[in-house]
């Protein structure tokens, strides 16, 4: 399938230390896509490289066929590249309604809708929003004072205000219980079955990455280890060798 996005010979290095080596990826359009590898395998840092937050020593980025390389993170997110990351970034004195209200309002631009027009909108688009992540109940509630799982799901809640084709989550399950955990899975994949949305996710839990990628490419040392279907990953010799010493590959 033709890929949504595209990354060739990326690197980047702190000093000497080369976090990101010579990173081929493609990641197609309508697919749900995991990145795996052990602590300080570079995971976040090609994040950073994919969203704009850092720019590469070298490589490039291709979106839509588009290269976005030296792209300013705003573009990237205009033409529908959107990221989270792995502490949410969410106004925690403000409910959860409040929060996507904000998104939606700064997303869309409605200044010269009249005001009861505009506010009807955002409550419906809010209201709607809040119905698809399962926060109904949480809606007028501070988001400091959520469970951090729902915290998790606000903050994708913002990310989709901006209508994304691509959404880039970094570690979507970190630090949730597993009833946490289940809910955020069924929400994931019921966002790329509905609305036809691309996932591009790291994640520690491996649980979760054979739940629903449908791709798996495993980074070690900065460098694309292996790439594979999850029972490809799992079976392959140089992974659990990278993994030895830590649990994640077991069972
Ligand atoms: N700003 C920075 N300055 C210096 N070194 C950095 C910086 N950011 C990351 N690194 C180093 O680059 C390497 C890759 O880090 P990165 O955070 O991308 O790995 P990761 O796979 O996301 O790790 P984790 O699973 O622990 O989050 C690590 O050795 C890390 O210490």
């Amino acid at each position: 399938m033709r890929p949504i996005l595209r990354a060739e010979g990326l690197s980047k290095a702190f000093g000497r230390l080369l976090a990101v080596s010579g990173v081929n990826l493609e990641v197609a359009a309508g697919s749900i896509h995991a990145i795996i590898g052990p602590n300080g395998a570079g995971k976040s840092t090609l994040f950073d490289l994919l969203s704009g937050a850092k720019r590469p020593d070298r490589g490039r980025v291709y979106f839509l066929d588009k290269e976005i390389t030296h792209i300013a993170v705003e573009e990237r997110i205009r033409l529908g590249l959107s990221r989270t990351f792995q502490v949410p970034q969410v106004f925690t004195n403000l409910t959860a309604r409040e929060n996507l209200i904000i998104a939606l309002e700064a997303a869309h631009s409605l200044s010269s809708y009249p005001w009861p027009r505009k506010s009807r909108f955002l409550e419906e688009e809010a209201s709607a929003l809040l119905e698809r992540l399962g926060l109904e109940e949480q809606a007028s509630r501070l988001v400091g004072e959520l469970a951090h799982g729902d915290q998790r799901l606000v903050e994708i809640g913002l990310a989709l205000c901006l209508r994304p084709k691509l959404l880039l989550l970094d570690e979507p399950t970190a630090g949730m219980s597993d009833a946490e955990t289940w809910r955020t899975v069924q929400t994931l994949k019921s966002l790329h079955r509905e609305e036809g949305l691309t996932l591009l996710f790291i994640e520690h839990d491996m649980a979760v990455v054979f739940g629903i990628a449908d791709r798996v490419t495993v980074l070690h040392l900065g460098e694309v280890l292996a790439e594979g279907t999850p029972d490809e990953i799992a079976k392959d010799e140089k992974v659990q060798a990278a993994y030895l010493g830590e649990e994640v590959m077991a069972g």
